[in-house]
C-alpha cells in the first residue's frame, strides 16, 4: 500500500547571528546551512497496519509525514502510496488519505465545527449518503453531538482534537495520518482518542501512520515502529522483539510478613528494602523469576508479588542511546 524508496529532503536555513554589526552584514551578506530533515530513508506499510513513527524533536518525523502526505516535494527517492506519487498527483490522491497534525488545524476558527464539516465535504465531493453516513458515525464514536454547532476557537484542546480527527475521516479515507493526535491532551481525552483509532483501524481496516512522544500511545497502538534519529532509519520492527531485545529486566515487587533479616537473591539487585517489601531488579537473561521468587520464598514469608516488564519508554531511552541520538 505504501512504499518510500530512498528518501532525502534538506532544507536551506539563513544562519542567525547576533548583534547589530552582523545583523547589518546580514542584510547584504546572508550565510545559509543545510539541515538535512531526511536522509535516505526507505520503508514499506501493508494495508490494515498501525504504525508508530517515532524519534527524539528534530529527527524528522513531521518531515516524512508532509512528504507522504503529498505537502513536501523530496529532494531524491520515490514514495508510492496506493499507486500514486504524492507531490505529483495531490488532487486525486488526497482523496485517499487523511491527515491530523495536532499542532496545527483543518478546522475554520470562526465558524461552527459543522460548517467546516460541510465546507470538507464539497471540498472532498463526498456524496451526500455518504458524507451523512460517516458524519453520523463519527458523532456517535467521538461523542461530538454537543460541540458540532460551537465555533472551533470555543472548544478545549481534546475536543477540538477529536473534531480534527473527525474532519480527517468525512471521506472514508483508506490511509490516516496522525502527527501527535496525543499532543497536549489529558489522560481521558487520550484514551479516548486511543480507542477511537483502534475501532477504524479494525472495523474499517484503516492504515494509520501515528508519530507520537507518548509512549503509551505506541504500547496501546502499534505492533510495529519505525525509529529515525537526525533524518536517517534507525529500526523499523515489531515492538515485541524490541522488548525482547532490550526488555530482559523485570521488576519484582514482594510484600512479606514483618523481619529484619536483611535479603540475599542470588541474580538479583536490591533497588529498595523495608521490614516488609522489598523491589527486585531481575535481568531474566541470567536468572529465571521462579528461581528468584523460590529463594525469596525461603528466606520471608510472602503476601503478595507483583512483576513488571520494562516500560517501552526505558526500552526507547536505550535505543537512543543505542545509536547514540538524543
Ligand atoms: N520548513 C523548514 N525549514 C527549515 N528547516 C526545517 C523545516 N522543516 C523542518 N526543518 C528541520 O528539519 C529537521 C526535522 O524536522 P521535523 O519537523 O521533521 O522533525 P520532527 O521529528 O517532527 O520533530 P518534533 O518531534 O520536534 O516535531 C529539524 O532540524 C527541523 O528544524
Amino acid at each position: 500500500m505504501i512504499k518510500v524508496n530512498g528518501i532525502s529532503k534538506a532544507f536551506k536555513v539563513a544562519k542567525r547571528t547576533t548583534g547589530v554589526r552582523h545583523a547589518l552584514r546580514g542584510l547584504f551578506h546572508r550565510e545559509y546551512t543545510t539541515v538535512e530533515a531526511l536522509r535516505d530513508i526507505s520503508f514499506s506499510i501493508e494495508p490494515g497496519e498501525i504504525v508508530g513513527y517515532i524519534g527524539p524533536n528534530g529527527a524528522g518525523k513531521s518531515t516524512t509525514i508532509k512528504v507522504m502526505s503529498g505537502i513536501l516535494v523530496p529532494d531524491r527517492g520515490s514514495c508510492s502510496i496506493m499507486g500514486y506519487t504524492p507531490w505529483t498527483e495531490r488532487v486525486s490522491y488526497v482523496k485517499n488519505i487523511g491527515v491530523v497534525f495536532g499542532q496545527r488545524s483543518q478546522l475554520w476558527w470562526d465558524v461552527p465545527v459543522m460548517d467546516s464539516f460541510q465546507l470538507l465535504k464539497d471540498i472532498y465531493k463526498v456524496p451526500e449518503p455518504e458524507y451523512k453516513a460517516n458524519l453520523n458515525l463519527l458523532i456517535e464514536t467521538l461523542d461530538l453531538s454537543e460541540i458540532v454547532l460551537t465555533p472551533v476557537r470555543q472548544l478545549s484542546l481534546g475536543q477540538r482534537m477529536r473534531c480534527e480527527i473527525a474532519a480527517s475521516l468525512l471521506h472514508s479515507p483508506q490511509i490516516l495520518f496522525l502527527d501527535e493526535p496525543t499532543i497536549g491532551l489529558d489522560a481521558v481525552s487520550k484514551i479516548a482518542v486511543r480507542q477511537f483509532i483502534q475501532t477504524i483501524n479494525k472495523e474499517k481496516g484503516v492504515t494509520v501512520i501515528l508519530t507520537t512522544h507518548d509512549m503509551n500511545d505506541i504500547e496501546a497502538l502499534a505492533k510495529r515502529i519505525i525509529l529515525i534519529g537526525k533524518g536517517s532509519l534507525l529500526y523499523d520492527g515489531n515492538l515485541q522483539s524490541l522488548r525482547s531485545r532490550f526488555g530482559t529486566h523485570k521488576t519484582i515487587t514482594a510484600d512479606y510478613s514483618h523481619t529484619d533479616a536483611p535479603l540475599a537473591i542470588p541474580g538479583a539487585s536490591i533497588m529498595s528494602w523495608s521490614s516488609e517489601r522489598a523491589i527486585l531488579r531481575v535481568d531474566t537473561e541470567q536468572v529465571m523469576i521462579s528461581d528468584v521468587l523460590t529463594t525469596l520464598s525461603q528466606q520471608v514469608e510472602l503476601l503478595d508479588v507483583a512483576i513488571d516488564t520494562q516500560p517501552v519508554e526505558d526500552i526507547i531511552v536505550q535505543l537512543y542511546k543505542e545509536y547514540q541520538i538524543s
